[in-house]
């Protein structure tokens, strides 16, 4: 599609949850290796590029005081490493509308960072395939490339190298958000802390979980979903296991931590389930706020620009949300 130099190109990129996410050893880089199975879901943050005279970053939105504006913003890197590929200077605004929370566990500026490369690669016309901008992902963070993919994929290595996975169905969850949020080095620090200071059972394979993906069937993965960061997110923040016990106590078929944390998603059987599962743990008052959202959903694509995370059919706040 070309588009008309000073019209905005729009991408929306999708939050995402660890399905699976089992941490291995710290590396001597300072990752820790990675086995986690990642879906993509139905919550969004919107990026609009458009020329400009210098590198500027706007945001709005879900949480936007706390997002940086300067180059500590992911989009900013994202924009600097394209221009470097490209051979010019990044002389353009990057506009964010959030809808994923910041330091939820979702993956959010890892969501904007891969926005960013796919909407660049349409302003500038450098067609890159989606391997090259999968790689240049990988140097901006280990979530970049699922975030540029979407769907259902397996994520080894610090998270960074994908593998497909069969996935049949749409699954429904709602999605407890915190109040403020985890730092991702700080949760895989206090999991360090935790195994060192006592045995903590590691989470196993996830061939039992790709099986059930590939029947579809909610009811046999729930018992299948884990995370090994769980016990850290909550020992940062204990209150999670008020926010997990609510969505059980709902009615989902399961509760997990997303990923660091501190977002809690909890899966459920259908959509009808969904909304009264969100109504209910949204009237404990356990969360700042709960969503519904579907998944799995394609990764970071260009958009109309009629449409986006105001979407009604896209992203829904539970009535009576707290
Ligand atoms: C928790 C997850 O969201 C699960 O998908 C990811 O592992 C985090 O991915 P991310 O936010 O893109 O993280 P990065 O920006 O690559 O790394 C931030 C920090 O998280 C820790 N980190 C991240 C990935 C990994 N495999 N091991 C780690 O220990 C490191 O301290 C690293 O410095
Ligand atoms: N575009 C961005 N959106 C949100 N936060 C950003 C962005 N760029 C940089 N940051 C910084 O990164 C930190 C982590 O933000 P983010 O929302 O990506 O966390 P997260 O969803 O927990 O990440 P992950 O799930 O990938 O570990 C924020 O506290 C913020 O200071």
């Amino acid at each position: 599609m070309l588009h008309v130099v000073d019209e905005p190109v729009k991408v929306r990129a999708p939050a995402k949850v660890n399905l699976h996410l089992a941490v291995g050893d710290l590396r001597d880089d300072g990752y820790h290796e990675l086995t986690t199975v990642f879906q993509a879901l139905s919550l969004y943050d919107e990026v609009a590029v458009t020329r400009g005279d210098a590198l500027t970053v706007s945001v709005k939105g879900e949480g936007a005081r706390e997002v940086p504006l300067d180059e500590n913003n992911l989009v900013w890197r994202a924009a600097q490493l394209m221009a470097e590929k490209a051979g010019r200077s990044p002389r353009i605004h990057i506009a964010i509308r959030k809808g994923i929370p910041v330091a939820g566990g979702l993956a959010g500026g890892s969501a904007d960072a891969a926005a960013t490369l796919v909407a660049l690669n349409t302003l500038w016309h450098l067609e890159l395939s989606r391997g090259e901008l999968s790689d240049l992902a990988a140097e901006l963070g280990s979530d970049v490339p699922f975030s540029l993919r979407g769907g259902t994929a397996m994520g080894i290595g610090r998270g960074e190298q994908l593998l497909p996975v069969l996935s049949r169905s749409t699954y429904h969850w709602v999605l407890a958000f915190a109040n403020g949020g985890l730092s991702t080095p700080a949760v895989y620090k206090e999991l360090d802390r935790l195994r060192e200071s006592g045995t903590r059972p590691r989470l196993g394979s996830a061939d039992d979980l790709m099986h059930a993906l590939t029947v579809g069937d909610p009811d046999a993965l729930a018992p299948l979903l884990g995370n090994d960061l769980q016990a850290a997110a909550i020992s940062l923040k204990p209150q999670l296991r008020r926010t997990l016990r609510a969505g059980k106590d709902a009615g989902a078929l399961a509760a997990i931590v997303s990923g660091s944390g501190p977002t809690c998603a909890f899966l459920c059987r259908d959509a009808e389930d969904a909304v009264s599962v969100g109504v209910e743990v949204s009237a404990t008052g356990v969360c700042r706020t709960v969503r519904t959202a579907t998944g799995p959903v394609p990764g970071a694509r260009v958009i109309d620009t009629d449409s986006g995370p105001d979407d009604p059919a896209q992203e829904r706040a539970v009535d009576g949300g707290a």
